[in-house]
C-alpha cells in the first residue's frame, strides 16, 4: 500500500485531510456565528466569502501544521495514516498548497470585507503555525494555553468582517474559546497519553502527570464558565442565550467536576473523559449556535 501510494501524485482527497476538516467545522461555525450575532446585516455574498475565507484561512493553517510536524505525525497512533507521514504527498506540496491558500484567504479577505477582519485572519494563522505549532507546542505543556488563542480568533474575525470593528461581545466569545481550549484539549490528552509521550510531545499529562492534569481541567472550568455566562449576565445578548448557556455549562462544569476528582481512569478505559471531550465539542456548538439564534430568532 504504502510503495504504490508514495509513487503517485497526491490526490484532492489529500489535500482535503491536510486542511484537518473536522476540527475546523467548529472554528467555521463560531466564525460564522460571530459574524451573525454582529448588530449589522452584511450582505449575503460578502458574508458568505467572510466565511469561505476563515474556512480556508483555517485549512491553511492546518495544511501548514502538518507540513511542518510530518515527523511528529507519524510516531503517533492516531497521526500516523496523515498523507505526509503514510507517504501519500510529498512536503513541498502541502507546503506549496498552506502558503498559497494562507495568502489567497488573507487577500480575499481583504478585499471582499475589510483589512481588520483579514488581519486577525493573517494573525491567526500565524499564531498557529509560528507560535503554536513551531514554537511552543515540542517545547512546554502550556502549548495549547497560548498557542490556543489561534482557535479563539474566527468569532472576532466574523464579527469585524461584519462590522469593520470590534466590540465587547466577540471579546467574551474570544474569551469563552480561549479558556475552553485547555478542559478540552486536556480531557482528550488524558486518553490520548502515551501516544503523545511516544512522540516526545510534553502535553500536560505526560509531563506533570495525570493528577495534575485533571486539576488543570477543573480550575480551567471555573473562568470558562464566568467567560460563557458573561454575554447574557452583561445585557450582551438575551434569552435563548441565557437559558443555552446556564444550562449547558452547568453540565459541562458537572462532567468537568468528575473527571476533576477522579485518581485514575484505568478500571473504566476513561469513559468521563471520553464524555467530557465529546460533550466539549458540542457544548461551543450550542452555545455559538444560541449566540447567533439570539439575534435572528428574538430580532
Ligand atoms: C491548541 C488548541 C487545540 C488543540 C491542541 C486541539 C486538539 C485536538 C485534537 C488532538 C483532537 C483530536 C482529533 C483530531 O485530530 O481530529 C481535537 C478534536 C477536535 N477539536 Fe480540538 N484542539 C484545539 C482547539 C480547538 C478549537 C479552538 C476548536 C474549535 C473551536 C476545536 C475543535 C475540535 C473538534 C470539532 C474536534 C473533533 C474532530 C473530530 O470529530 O474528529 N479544537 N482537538
Ligand atoms: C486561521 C484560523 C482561524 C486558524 C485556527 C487554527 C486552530 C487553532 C484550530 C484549532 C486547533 C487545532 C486544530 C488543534 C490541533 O492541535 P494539534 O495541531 O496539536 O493537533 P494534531 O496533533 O492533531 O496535529
Amino acid at each position: 500500500m504504502t510503495t504504490q501510494t508514495l509513487v503517485l501524485p497526491a490526490e484532492w482527497r489529500d489535500f482535503l485531510a491536510l486542511t484537518k476538516p473536522r476540527v475546523m467545522t467548529l472554528v467555521v461555525f463560531t466564525g460564522l456565528c460571530g459574524l451573525l450575532a454582529a448588530p449589522v446585516a452584511i450582505a449575503p455574498v460578502l458574508g458568505f466569502t467572510a466565511i469561505l475565507c476563515i474556512a480556508l484561512g483555517a485549512g491553511a493553517a492546518g495544511a501548514l501544521n502538518q507540513w511542518y510536524e510530518a515527523d511528529i505525525d507519524a510516531l503517533m497512533k492516531r497521526t500516523r495514516g496523515r498523507p505526509l507521514p503514510d507517504g501519500r504527498m510529498d512536503r513541498q506540496s502541502a507546503l506549496h498548497f498552506g502558503v498559497g491558500l494562507a495568502a489567497f484567504s488573507v487577500i480575499l479577505m481583504g478585499l471582499a470585507t475589510n483589512l481588520l477582519a483579514a488581519a486577525i485572519l493573517l494573525a491567526s494563522i500565524l499564531f498557529y503555525v509560528l507560535i503554536y505549532t513551531v514554537w511552543l507546542k515540542r517545547r512546554t505543556p502550556q502549548n495549547i494555553v497560548i498557542g490556543g488563542a489561534a482557535g479563539a480568533f474566527p468569532p472576532l474575525i466574523g464579527w469585524a468582517a461584519a462590522t469593520g470593528s470590534i466590540a465587547p461581545l466577540p471579546v467574551l466569545l474570544f474569551a469563552l474559546v480561549f479558556l475552553w481550549t485547555p478542559p478540552h484539549f486536556w480531557s482528550l490528552a488524558l486518553f490520548v497519553k502515551t501516544d503523545y509521550a511516544n512522540a516526545g510531545v510534553p502535553m500536560l499529562p505526560v509531563v506533570a502527570g495525570e493528577r495534575a492534569t485533571r486539576l488543570q481541567i477543573g480550575l480551567y472550568t471555573i473562568p470558562m464558565a464566568i467567560a460563557a455566562i458573561a454575554p447574557w449576565a452583561l445585557g450582551l445578548t438575551g434569552a435563548i442565550y441565557g437559558l443555552a448557556s446556564v444550562a449547558a455549562t452547568a453540565v459541562f462544569a458537572a462532567m468537568a467536576l468528575q473527571v476533576t476528582l477522579r485518581r485514575t481512569g484505568a478500571e473504566d478505559g476513561m469513559r468521563p473523559e471520553k464524555r467530557l471531550f465529546g460533550y466539549s465539542i458540542l457544548y461551543l456548538f450550542l452555545l455559538f449556535g444560541a449566540v447567533a439564534a439570539d439575534r435572528w430568532v428574538l430580532a
